[in-house]
């Protein structure tokens, strides 16, 4: 597919979800590369830059995105012509689609631990960490019940109770305003995550935060389920998580909506959670508490102080 088509496919969202979204991504610019034909090495980093933008541009919330479309860019530093640039980002692209997949597998192994036989489990959206940690206990033979959302307004709740059903596990589907009445009867709620911050706030699809709340109220325990790409690390520059506000017609009938001259149809589609209404995110380097999220973001993900020169460098060369 050519990256255009990608970039279109990511905004449309006939490709979603922050994991899948990174590793398109990763595979589009490893794609991208390889059909460069030239020896100048300088036309070859601004055709890369360019693609890298176009890629970064679709959707602002998800930070796998940047983190991957980073991970793949900074694998041509130290390269000296253009062959050489091409094999690095082949190989860190598909060294991160691999560790991508590793890290589901591995969250789907440490989340299922959190999963009793008998259990209840309410997700929302449709996420791939969390169905890993489901489907998961479900094949380890544990007897579960499913509660999942509907996810207005575009229906991904649909996407999971599919993905549920196929495998066999019992599930209710709820409309979203639905969670309260039915939290009692929930052991444990599992999302997944667009990003993580410093402060070990998770944003992710719009009404988590709700759902936090509910289960907060309800001493349920809230597991979010997140790759470490998902940790953002310019939250620690106080940078916020842009929330991606989309279009209104996704909510309301445009013929209905012109009828309703002082009516504004408002169509956010993530939210924040605040950490102290998250008890663990389940990552592949395992479950920690929200509040470690500093320690990912520079022990794990590398990003010392002075990578942000560096990044800001690259920044200001896609700029110009
Ligand atoms: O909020 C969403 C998807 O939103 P959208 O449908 O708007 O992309 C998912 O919960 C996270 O992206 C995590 O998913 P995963 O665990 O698959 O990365």
């Amino acid at each position: 597919m050519l990256l255009n088509e990608t970039a279109d496919q990511i905004r449309s969202m006939k490709i979603r979800g922050a994991g899948r979204i990174a590793r398109t991504a990763a595979a589009a610019l490893r794609d991208y590369a390889e059909t460069f034909e030239g020896s100048d090495l300088g036309s070859f980093r601004h055709g890369m830059d360019e693609a890298a933008c176009t890629l970064l541009a679709t959707r602002p919330t998800a930070v796998s995105l940047p983190n991957a479309v980073r991970f793949v860019m900074k694998a041509m530093d130290g390269t000296g012509t253009v062959p050489e640039a091409q094999s690095a980002i082949t190989k860190a692209a598909d060294s991160f689609l691999l560790s991508s997949k590793h890290a589901v597998e591995w969250i789907g192994e440490i989340g299922a631990r959190h999963i009793s036989d008998g259990d209840v489990v309410l997700t929302h959206c449709n996420s791939e960490a969390a169905l890993a940690c489901i489907l998961t206990a479900h094949r380890q033979g544990k007897n579960l019940e499913v509660f999942a959302t509907e996810v207005r307004p575009r229906n991904q709740g649909l996407l999971t109770i599919r993905t549920l059903n196929d495998a066999g596990v019992k599930t209710n589907y709820i409309v979203d305003s639905a969670v309260r009445s039915f939290i009692n009867d929930v052991d444990l709620v599992i999302t997944g995550a667009d990003a993580v911050t410093v402060n070990g706030a998770v944003v992710n699809k719009i009404g988590t935060s709700q759902i936090a709340l509910a289960a907060h109220e309800a001493r349920t325990t809230m597991l979010v389920a997140a790759e470490t790409y998902k940790f953002a690390p310019r939250s620690i520059l106080g940078e916020r998580i842009e929330i991606e506000e989309r279009q209104t017609d996704e909510v309301l009938d445009p013929a209905v909506a012109a009828t309703l001259p002082h009516v504004r149809v408002r169509n956010p589609a993530f939210d924040v959670t605040p950490a102290r209404y998250v008890d663990e995110i389940v990552t592949e380097m395992g479950a920690i508490p929200p509040t470690m999220a500093y320690i990912i973001i520079r022990d794990h993900l590398g990003w010392g102080i002075e990578e942000f020169h560096k990044d800001f460098e690259f920044n200001e060369r896609m700029q110009e």
